[in-house]
């Protein structure tokens, strides 16, 4: 019983009100689990013959979910490798939730694109449910037609290549304003806190291409960086409530009210934030402001409102998506990009030598013009997503119907998570795989189209594959391309004085981040930038 208390104190994570309502709650639990136990001996037991993909030994209750750990990405690859099969499938038990992990290409090729359908929906959560309202979202929402049109909207209105390339201007400004104020920083030989710098600045680009404004000009970005980083950690996943997604409904959610409350309360605050930009642009459009319903994604949403029987709680959905998953995705493999060339020295002088060698004489900063041809600098980036995919283990999905993977049954209602980190550093797939060598991606001084992240190949999937591929990759690259280019062209960077390592420790979740901030100190004999 105390070592059970123990696991379910380390499966409730950091938060210790959730530990502390666990242990409170820990005979109740067992009540209610006992029953659950049972029956799903008893559906084992109906399943008779039925293959299923290899697993470890399971936990009476907790099932495998105490060898996750702090880290899922890692665990499971170790988990993988000791009781995986050989086609990289394992079944696990996480709680009482039934959990396919496919750490192989051809695990993940099964999952994404053999069998696709039957995987294309998205597990439910409390948190899911409050927070993404209902969810009628894009990202966790579940398969269907709902889904499909909030994706549709998003990929023609806001992501597709033609409305990327309109918002050049936009980008080219922000990369300006970050640039200048690291040359300020250069004078004073200050050091310069790079997370901050660079997570504002993916913000404003999305904020600016969803709202037609940077939230820093309304002093609105802290409020907003503070929603952002609640709702992803409430999103995470590998919660008490997601292993035990039974108990959301046992005893009126008495054990799961803790949770739902918190994610009600963050939805009044996102509530009172998404209204008064959504009213904002409803005057304006009121207003004859706004004519051209391109101008910005929530005037477009609002000019198909009808058309498409969107309501108000679907738009604040899709603007809550768009606001998380366009702003820590790019911005993390900006820091990361940032990190590894610091610590690779050579690679980054080789891309400050392409960089710098090919902007015209006279021209002091990096257009998005100047971007073509720079083969090193797409190469150092696809390395970094390589190594660091800011969402390791995709987002989860969960299988619709019963299927025949690669001969194993896998029943529906089964997660499935593919493990695209550990496939991306997987050393039968790729040549000193934990290593940071761009070069890899480089063929006859062009950029290797054979191996990519678009969703064919699967043994890089840093933006996954299929029905629920990421719609934003266009979006994502267009900032990070521009902002790296201009970062290792104007300056030259050093660790501050008394550092001469930088810590790679990782805080897991929707996206993965580093524990310990950037700071780097810029020296640069170059003008500021003049977009
Ligand atoms: C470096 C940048 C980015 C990376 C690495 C990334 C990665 C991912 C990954 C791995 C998924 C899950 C795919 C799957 O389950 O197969 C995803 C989904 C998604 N991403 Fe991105 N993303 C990035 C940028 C963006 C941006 C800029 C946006 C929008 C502004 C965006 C919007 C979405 C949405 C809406 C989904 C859900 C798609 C669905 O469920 O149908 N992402 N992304």
């Amino acid at each position: 019983m105390a070592k059970v208390a123990v696991i379910l104190s380390q499966l409730a994570g950091d938060l210790p009100a959730a530990k502390e309502s666990l242990l409170l709650l820990l005979p109740l639990l067992l009540l209610f689990l006992l029953p659950l136990c049972f029956s799903i001996i008893r559906s084992g037991r109906r399943q008779g013959t039925k293959k299923l993909p290899p697993s470890p030994l399971a936990l009476p209750l907790i099932g495998h979910a105490h060898l996750v750990g702090a880290h899922p990405h890692v665990s499971l690859r170790r988990l993988a490798d000791r009781h995986g099969g050989e086609d990289g499938l394992m079944l696990l038990r996480l709680g009482v939730v039934p959990t396919l992990v496919a750490s192989s290409v051809r695990a993940a090729q099964a999952v994404l694109r053999t069998h696709d359908l039957s995987f294309a929906s998205r597990p439910q959560s409390i948190c899911g449910e409050v927070l993404l309202y209902g969810p009628s979202d894009i990202a966790i929402a579940p398969y269907g037609e709902r889904w499909r049109l909030a994706k549709k909207l998003a990929t023609t209105h806001l992501l597709s290549v033609r409305k990327v390339q309109s918002l050049r201007a936009a980008r080219e400004e922000e990369v300006a304003l970050v640039i200048n104020k690291i040359h300020g920083a250069a004078e004073t030989r200050d050091a310069v806190d790079m997370s901050e710098l660079l997570s504002k600045f993916t913000n404003d680009i999305v904020c600016r291409a969803v709202a037609g404004q940077s939230f820093r000009l309304k002093g609105r970005d802290r409020v907003f960086r503070e929603l952002i980083d609640e709702a992803l950690v409430l999103l995470s996943g590998f919660n008490l409530e997601n292993f035990y997604p039974g108990l959301a409904r046992a005893a009126g959610g008495l054990l799961t009210r803790s949770v739902r409350r918190k994610a009600e309360n963050l939805r009044v605050q996102w509530d009172r934030f998404l209204d008064k930009l959504i009213d904002e642009h409803a005057m304006e459009k009121a207003d004859g402001g706004g004519s051209d319903p391109e101008c910005d994604f929530i005037h477009v949403l609002l000019s198909v409102q009808e058309e498409y029987g969107l309501s108000r709680d679907s738009i604040k959905a899709i603007l809550v998506n768009m606001f998380a998953a366009g702003t820590d995705t790019a911005y993390q493999t900006l820091e990361f990009a940032m990190v590894e060339l610091m610590m690779h020295q050579k690679a980054m002088a080789k891309l400050q030598h392409e960089v710098r060698s090919r902007v015209p004489k006279g021209q002091n900063n990096i257009n998005e013009c100047s971007l073509i041809g720079m083969t090193y600098l797409k190469a150092v980036i696809k390395e970094t997503l390589r190594l660091h995919p800011p969402s390791p283990l995709l987002l989860p999905r969960v299988s619709l119907e019963d299927c025949d993977i690669e001969g194993f049954q896998v029943p529906v209602g089964t997660t499935v998570l593919v493990n695209a980190w550990a496939i991306g550093r997987d050393p039968k797939l790729w040549e000193a795989a934990e290593e940071f060598v761009p070069e890899r991606f480089i063929q006859n001084e062009e950029i290797n189209k054979g191996i990519d992240f678009r969703g064919m190949d699967f043994q890089f999937l840093a933006f996954g594959s299929g029905r629920r591929m990421c719609p934003g990759i266009n979006f994502g690259l267009a900032s990070i391309e521009i902002m790296l280019a201009n970062l290792v062209y104007h300056f030259d960077w050093e660790l501050p004085k008394g550092v001469d390592k930088i810590d790679m420790t990782e805080v897991f979740g929707l996206i993965v981040s580093r524990k310990e901030k950037l700071f780097l100190i810029p020296k640069t004999d170059m003008a500021p930038c003049a977009f």
